[in-house]
């Protein structure tokens, strides 16, 4: 991977915000986190992020590294709104998730955030097309919608002729290509994978790879992608490292998420 270092350049000395591969999009910011410390109570308290400073625009697609335990899926949830921070502000879509109540923070994800996991996270008893139907009915979306969307992303997914298997029934690939496809129908704009590729082989990994890379050209989504594999990173624009809850890299990857 070549790495741009992450700078600003003469004339935006204000830093990247702003500065734009599309600037129509790039221009506003998706996610904010300003002093942001995360720590969890036990038989001792662990400090799991440290002070987090992050800005991450609109139709970014970024990924985050770091050793086991440097903080990657507390970040993740901190984004998603499935946890709030000790201290500091995280604002997503403009939204200060620590000031908004459970209900409010679960309906706010619901529209605005969407999740694929390295173990897919099927429902196994459902068929393809009722699991990527299932947030909208969830969402209270009327029948005719829901079957015009769902046939919509499956398609776009690739699984037109898998709509009534059974997970079970499905390869890896196939499978995380059933999450992703329930990750689109809602039209979130904030998509968070922890690990997508992580189960898959390197041929079905780069399938995925590539069609997520075409939903964020396409849809202009903003995915933020945990991952331990380099060639995953790749495939994004930005690469931030973590270490010991800390930001110890922040850089543009030269051609990636193309
Ligand atoms: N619910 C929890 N209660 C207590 N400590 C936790 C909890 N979740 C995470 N931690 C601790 O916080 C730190 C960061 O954990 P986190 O899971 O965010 O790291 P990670 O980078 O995602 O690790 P991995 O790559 O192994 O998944 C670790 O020291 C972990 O043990």
């Amino acid at each position: 991977m070549h790495f741009r270092p992450f700078s600003p350049p003469l004339g935006l000395r204000g830093g990247w915000e702003g500065l734009a591969i599309r600037p129509q999009r790039r221009s506003l910011t998706m996610l904010k986190l300003c002093d942001v410390i995360k720590t969890y109570d036990g038989k001792s308290e662990v400090t799991a992020l440290t002070g987090i400073n992050l800005t991450i625009g609109i139709g970014e697609m970024v990924a985050i590294m770091g050793p086991s335990g440097s903080g990657k899926s507390t970040l993740l949830n901190l984004l998603g709104g499935l946890d709030v921070p000790t201290s500091g502000q995280v604002v997503v879509a403009g939204k200060d998730l620590a000031k908004e109540n459970e209900k409010e923070r679960s309906l706010f994800r619901r529209s605005k955030v969407s999740y694929i996991f390295q173990a897919y996270h099927l429902m196994p008893t459902l068929k393809v097309s009722q699991n990527v139907a299932l947030p909208l009915h969830l969402a209270g979306v009327p029948a005719g919608e829901i079957t015009r969307k769902v046939a919509q992303v499956l398609r776009e997914v690739g699984l037109e002729g898998r709509v009534n298997h059974l997970p079970d029934a499905l390869s890896g690939g196939e499978r995380q290509r059933v999450a992703i496809a329930r990750a689109l129908v809602t039209g979130a704009p904030l998509l968070l994978a922890d690990e997508p590729t992580g189960n898959l082989d390197t041929a079905r990994g780069e399938e995925i790879l590539n069609l997520l890379r075409s939903i964020h050209r396409e849809h202009g989504t903003t995915i933020v992608m945990v991952t331990h594999d380099n060639h995953a990173a790749s495939a994004c624009e930005r690469l931030i490292k973590l270490r010991d809850g800390r930001v110890e890299g922040d850089s543009y990857v030269a051609g990636g998420g193309r």
